[in-house]
């Protein structure tokens, strides 16, 4: 397992599937210096994504291979696909950044806590259920795929007082600014006041 050291931090953002944690994530990262790490996943890319810029998309065989290669830091198994985050990657995240950031399921999120404690931090982004339906339609997504989501909408929610921090997303730059604000709260930088 990696050592988190310093002021490393993995910032990881959960919620439900189609809230917009990957919009405000990726908005927030603008702003500073830091690095997420794909996944690699063993379902077939959705019509909007692209492999090497989504999720490593592999087969069943290379992620078994990976497991055996005990190559992820975690995993999970939803619905019959496989996730997970590899060891490596991490690694070389932290070679050039002090802040990594993932998006997650709450089961994944859990898992990291427990093994690294206050070097993980938990933004839980939500929408209510006809938002995230609508979103979801929006992009194309299959029934099923929307289904399957839906699916685990509930239980996903009961995640959210968990979490070290929540955020409502209707307005997604508002949402981005004020999790900039709060990641702001862990820089560790010498502000000089300058007058123009
Ligand atoms: N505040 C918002 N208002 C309207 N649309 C939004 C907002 N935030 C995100 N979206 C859109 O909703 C869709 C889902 O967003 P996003 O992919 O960020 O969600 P997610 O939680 O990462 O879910 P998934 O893992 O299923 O992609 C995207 O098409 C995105 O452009
Ligand atoms: N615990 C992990 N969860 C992951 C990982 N990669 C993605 N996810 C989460 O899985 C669900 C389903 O994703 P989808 O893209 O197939 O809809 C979603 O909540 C993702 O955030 C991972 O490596 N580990």
């Amino acid at each position: 397992m990696y050592n988190i050291k310093g002021k490393e931090k993995i910032f990881v953002y959960t919620g439900p599937d189609g809230s917009g944690r990957k919009t405000i994530s990726k908005m927030v990262a603008t702003a500073f210096d830091m690095e997420t790490v794909l996944s690699y996943t063993t379902r077939s890319p959705r019509h909007y994504e692209t492999d090497g810029e989504d999720y490593h998309f592999v087969t069943e065989e290379s992620f078994k291979q990976m497991q055996a290669q005990e190559a992820f830091l975690e995993s999970v198994e939803i619905d019959g696909i496989h996730y997970g985050i590899r060891e490596q990657d991490i690694v070389e995240a932290f070679q050039n950044h002090d802040y990594v950031y993932l998006t997650l399921n709450p089961e994944g999120t859990e898992k990291l806590k427990t093994m690294y404690g206050d070097g993980v931090v938990r933004i839980f982004i939500y929408a209510n259920r006809d938002t995230v339906i609508r979103r979801q339609k929006e992009r194309q997504d299959s029934e099923e795929v929307i289904a399957r989501h839906l699916s685990h909408y509930d239980e996903i929610m009961n995640y959210k007082n968990s979490c070290e921090h929540a955020f409502e997303n209707f307005d997604s730059p508002q949402v981005a600014y004020q999790v900039s604000e709060l990641i702001e709260t862990f820089l560790d930088r010498d502000l000089t006041v300058t007058d123009y």
